[in-house]
């Protein structure tokens, strides 16, 4: 099998829309739609493994939980563990009052009539109402001409008409899906909703919802959008009408296709959690809303603890999240290479905590959707030094002067390349201590003694070498000169730093000397101690191990 070196032999190309005098393209989105999840519909229908009645209402809570309004629950008449969950969440009442239930239901008398049973005693709800109208299907499926397809539709609009009436205890909203719309010729598509507002009569005060699905997603997403105009300027009553929009991700536009229908003048929006659903999924709502949230305009939906979204998610569709899904993926708030990590650890420093978000590379604060900072930066081989000096700072409080920080980068570096693995913040920090902290060989610090007087210090301090204690003795005009001053070996200090680590009586006192020794190049040695005057001698002693150790290599 091979692909076709003329494709167009077997596919056409989809034919743009005549409406030269389109609005959409220079509107923005600043009102937030109505949204209607159909995970558990459209989402459990695709699922290799549909949802049992347990895994459906823990997934109902979680919507409600984000603040979902209208949830389309099951297609009662296709099985009894649908028909019964409509019952169960009627019944033992978990429907809150502001949410509102939707079933689906083919257009077919036998349905219709089902699936008004599993509803009574319902307060309120949406009967979703579907046939094909594409022309494919009209020969493919049903065998009929266009005025059969209407009759199709009219027919099943009166019968619920008639069954809603029967049972005038819950508030009715109808809902009407050309399926297929956008394969269905617009006129078409126009003159079949009109013929079921015609038996339906909506008016602004009782509105009907149109559903206008890419059932299979057929073409780039201003064509949807130039449908999505070209039907709304169309359709008679349009007051009484709520237009919302039911895409699929066939071509990975779902989201695109969506917005844009949105600046053409829908109402509404239906679509699943992270984009399950159908074939390559239905429209992410998540995605949707989180896109308009980083436009600064909140979506009414609560993403704080996406994860916890996602776990619920995950484990009742038996599907994983792709770790690269836009806003909750497991890799998405991350940056591995050197120069993200280092515009994104400057961007931290610099974000005013009340000001507009401006973090490069991050197009939200991971903090809003309870993402945490940690996980943002993580390295390995392809990581610099910010990434290092950020998870050293975050996690441990240590701020690495910048020459160390890239001297330590190297080590890092080394480290990484050797595993071919990410090294995570424990690692770095263990690879620190070993590299700089437990240099003590083959001078470890056993003890000091400094006398200060009139800016004159002298240092009394005893240290192990090979198993022997050693004791030196140093004047200078401070703690560190006279260090110096004791050492066997003649070292220049190049750079001393300190900083506290914590505050209050766990604080630690950090201290960075690079020191060079005759002839060698600049070294840094690290010392952390409860006391300022040991870390920084643990520092120097750090520094001239590593130097010795350094000028032993060369030498071999
Ligand atoms: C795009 C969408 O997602 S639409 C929703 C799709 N979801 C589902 O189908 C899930 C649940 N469905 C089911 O369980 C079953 O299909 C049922 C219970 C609805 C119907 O089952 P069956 O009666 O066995 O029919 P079947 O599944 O074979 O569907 C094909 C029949 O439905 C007819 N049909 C399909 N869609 C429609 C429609 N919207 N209105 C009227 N008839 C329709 C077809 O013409 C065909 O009829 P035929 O057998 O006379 O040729
Ligand atoms: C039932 C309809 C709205 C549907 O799911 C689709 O067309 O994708
Ligand atoms: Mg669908």
């Amino acid at each position: 099998m091979t692909m076709l070196t003329d494709p167009s032999s077997k596919y056409r190309a989809f034919q743009p829309v005549d409406i030269p005098d389109r609005t959409w393209p220079s509107k923005t989105i600043t009102e937030v739609p109505v949204w209607c999840s159909s995970d558990l519909r459209d989402g459990n229908q695709s699922l290799i493994e549909p949802m049992d009645p347990a895994k459906k209402l823990r997934f109902f809570q979680t919507l409600v939980k984000v603040g979902v309004k209208q949830i389309e629950v099951a297609f009662p008449s296709a099985s009894q563990t649908d028909f019964d969950f409509v019952r169960t969440l009627i019944e033992d009442g978990h429907i809150p009052d502001d949410v509102t239930i939707q079933v689906l239901t083919q257009a077919r008398d036998d349905l219709i009539t089902r699936t008004f049973e599993s509803l009574r005693g319902a307060k309120r709800a949406i009967v979703h109402v579907y046939n094909a109208t594409a022309p494919s299907f009209r020969r493919i499926v049903f065998n009929q001409d266009k005025a059969g397809v209407v009759a199709i539709a009219v027919n099943a609009a009166k019968r619920i008409r008639e069954l809603a009436a029967q049972q005038p205890e819950t508030e009715w909203i109808f809902q009407y899906s050309p399926e297929i719309f956008t394969s269905t010729e617009l006129e078409f598509a126009v003159e079949v909703c009109d013929a079921v507002l015609g038996v339906w009569q909506p008016t602004p005060e009782h509105k009907v919802i149109l559903n206008l699905p890419a059932t299979v997603e057929v073409a780039t997403p201003n064509i949807y959008a130039d449908q999505i105009e070209w039907f709304c300027r169309h359709i008679s009553r349009r007051d009484s009408v709520l237009i919302s929009l039911h895409t699929h991700n066939d071509r990975g536009t779902g989201v695109a296709a969506t917005e844009l229908g949105l600046l053409a003048g829908a109402d509404r929006v239906e679509g699943c959690l992270f984009g399950n659903g159908e074939r390559t999924g239905n429209v992410d709502l998540v995605t949707l809303a989180l896109n308009m949230y980083t436009q600064g305009l909140h979506p009414g939906l609560d993403f704080s603890d996406i994860d916890a979204v996602r776990k619920v998610v995950e484990e009742c569709n038996q599907l994983p999240v792709h770790p690269r899904h836009p806003y909750v993926g497991d890799l998405v708030h991350t940056a591995f290479s050197g120069s993200h990590q280092d515009a994104i650890r400057k961007g931290f420093v610099q974000q005013d905590p009340n000001g507009i978000w401006e973090v490069p590379y991050l197009p939200i604060d991971p903090a809003d959707i309870g993402r945490s900072y940690e996980a943002v930066i993580r390295v390995n081989s392809q990581s610099g030094k910010g990434g290092i000096t950020y998870l050293l700072e975050q996690e441990y409080g240590i701020s690495l002067p910048r020459r160390l920080q890239i001297e330590f980068s190297q080590v890092v570096q080394g480290e990484t390349d050797r595993l071919g693995l990410e090294m995570t913040a424990l690692q770095i920090h263990e690879l620190l201590d070993r590299e700089y902290l437990q240099a003590t060989t083959p001078y470890a610090l056993i003890r000091h003694r400094l006398q200060e007087e009139n800016g004159t210090s002298a240092v009394d301090i005893e240290v192990l070498s090979h198993g022997e204690t050693l004791h030196w003795r140093g004047i200078g005009k401070g703690p560190l000169e006279a260090l110096v001053a004791a050492l066997p070996v003649q070292v220049e200090v190049m750079d001393y730093h300190e900083h506290a680590i914590g505050s209050g009586t766990n604080a630690k006192a950090a201290a960075y000397i690079e020191l060079r020794l005759d002839g060698q190049r600049p070294l840094h040695g690290i010392g952390i101690d409860e006391n300022l005057t040991t870390a920084s001698f643990r520092a120097l002693l750090s520094a001239l191990n590593r130097a010795l150790r350094s000028a032993d290599e060369q030498a071999a």
